[in-house]
């Protein structure tokens, strides 16, 4: 999958921008607060539609504008395509491919694939547990496009069983009603529960893998989805038991606190290096091993899930890795992937390497090409 050229209006800092990506490397290189990430942002959104720096599409059209459009043309197994976005609050998104526009965000969905590393994601093994649900959400989504409707059904039902809680001991209580929207959510609970323990299963084997190269095989890592409904032997009847039973035992409870409890909204990621829980103990080096490996393996996975090689995003990740673990990511990337990657500096990228590459300088949202040598003088 090759991305060739990406326009940009009224896109966070970016008034009207066109770029053309000229080879399979490109380093955009610029101060700070100059609009690299934003890019990468536009390319994840063509991705996943989320950003995992917001969840308001307000937050990514410029300030002082209404609307903003992404575009973007690339090529998928020698087949052009073409796909467009138009974000709008007041109207909501439009969604285009190949000029045509798709009602179905699932349509739109695994057209483009990407896998983003950024400095945010070393927060995946200390962070909050929606920061791990989130990350395989985006996996999840990319590889399986109508995941987004699975999701969307699960919170719809969240939402009007939160709000009945919050009614609940005053009159009126429509116990049926109650009912439908538990059947909702463990229906559609148990789904998502279900994909993310198999993609937890699939990725863990590779990013095990890739650990032990990482870790010079010191450390064995582990990986585990920590559901709040006992899986059982995983089969959908034992996960639907497991969730009714559980919604059950913790009724009085959720009545008290007028919330939901139980259910993927609250489930987890595990991750132990030598069976201890890298949460509590992984010193910040290893976390970043650990993080290097996990998107290795999402890497290896969604290449062989969609027979294409995905985009890979770099957004200033490159400083916080030691020499070592530098040589083995950019060794993987080879020519194999197309890699969009932000830096502050092009010091860390060895004189060879950054040859190879299109050199992006990013200014207060404008872009120019730069030759290494002029980039190198202004940095
Ligand atoms: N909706 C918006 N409208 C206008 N400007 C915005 C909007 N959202 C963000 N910005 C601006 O974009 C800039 C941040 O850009 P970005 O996050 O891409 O930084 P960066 O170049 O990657 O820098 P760093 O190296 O610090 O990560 C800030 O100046 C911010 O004010």
């Amino acid at each position: 999958m090759f991305l060739k050229s990406l326009h940009l209006r009224h896109f966070r800092n970016y008034s009207e921008q066109s770029v053309t990506f000229a080879a399979p490397k490109t380093i955009l290189v610029g101060d700070n607060a100059q609009g690299k990430s934003n890019l990468l942002e536009a390319v994840e959104w063509l991705a996943t539609l989320q950003s995992h720096r917001t969840h308001r599409d307000r937050d990514l059209i410029q300030q002082g504008h209404e609307s903003a459009q992404i575009e973007a043309t690339l090529e998928r197994q020698g087949v052009p395509l073409d796909l467009a976005v138009s974000l709008r609050p007041s109207s909501g998104r439009v969604l285009r491919v190949n000029g045509c526009t798709v009602k179905r965000t699932a349509d739109f969905l695994g057209q483009l694939n990407a896998v983003e590393f950024s400095c945010l994601d070393l927060e995946l093994v200390r962070g909050t547990p929606a920061i791990r649900r989130n990350w395989l959400d985006r996996i999840l989504l990319q590889l399986e496009p109508l995941y987004s409707q699975l999701l969307q059904t699960y919170q719809k039902a969240l939402r009007q069983r939160n709000a009945l809680l919050k009614q609940a001991g005053s009159q009126g209580w429509d116990e049926a009603l109650w009912q439908a929207w538990n059947q909702q959510l463990v229906i559609n609970g148990t789904r998502i529960i279900r994909r993310r323990q198999r993609l937890i299963e699939r990725l863990a084997p590779l990013a095990q893998d890739w650990h032990r190269v990482l870790s010079g095989d010191r450390e064995t890592l582990t990986l585990s989805y920590e559901s709040h409904v006992p899986l059982g032997d995983g089969t959908s009847e034992a996960i639907v038991a497991a969730f009714s039973e559980a919604l059950a035992t913790r009724r009085a409870i959720e009545f008290l606190q007028k919330t939901s409890l139980v259910g993927p909204h609250r489930d987890d990621v595990g991750f132990c290096l030598n069976a201890q829980s890298a949460r509590q103990f992984a010193s910040q080096g290893q976390q970043r091993t650990l993080v290097l490996a996990l998107k290795l393996a999402e890497l290896a996975l969604v290449e062989s899930v969609v027979g294409d090689t995905p985009l890979l995003l770099l957004d200033d990740v490159l400083a916080e890795l030691d020499l070592q673990r530098q040589g083995i990511l950019l060794e993987v990337m080879g020519d194999r992937y197309q890699t969009l990657m932000t830096t502050t500096h092009l010091a860390p990228f060895a004189a060879p390497w950054r040859q190879q590459a299109q050199i992006l300088k990013v200014t207060a949202g404008t872009i120019a090409s730069v030759s290494d040598t002029a980039a190198q003088t202004s940095d």
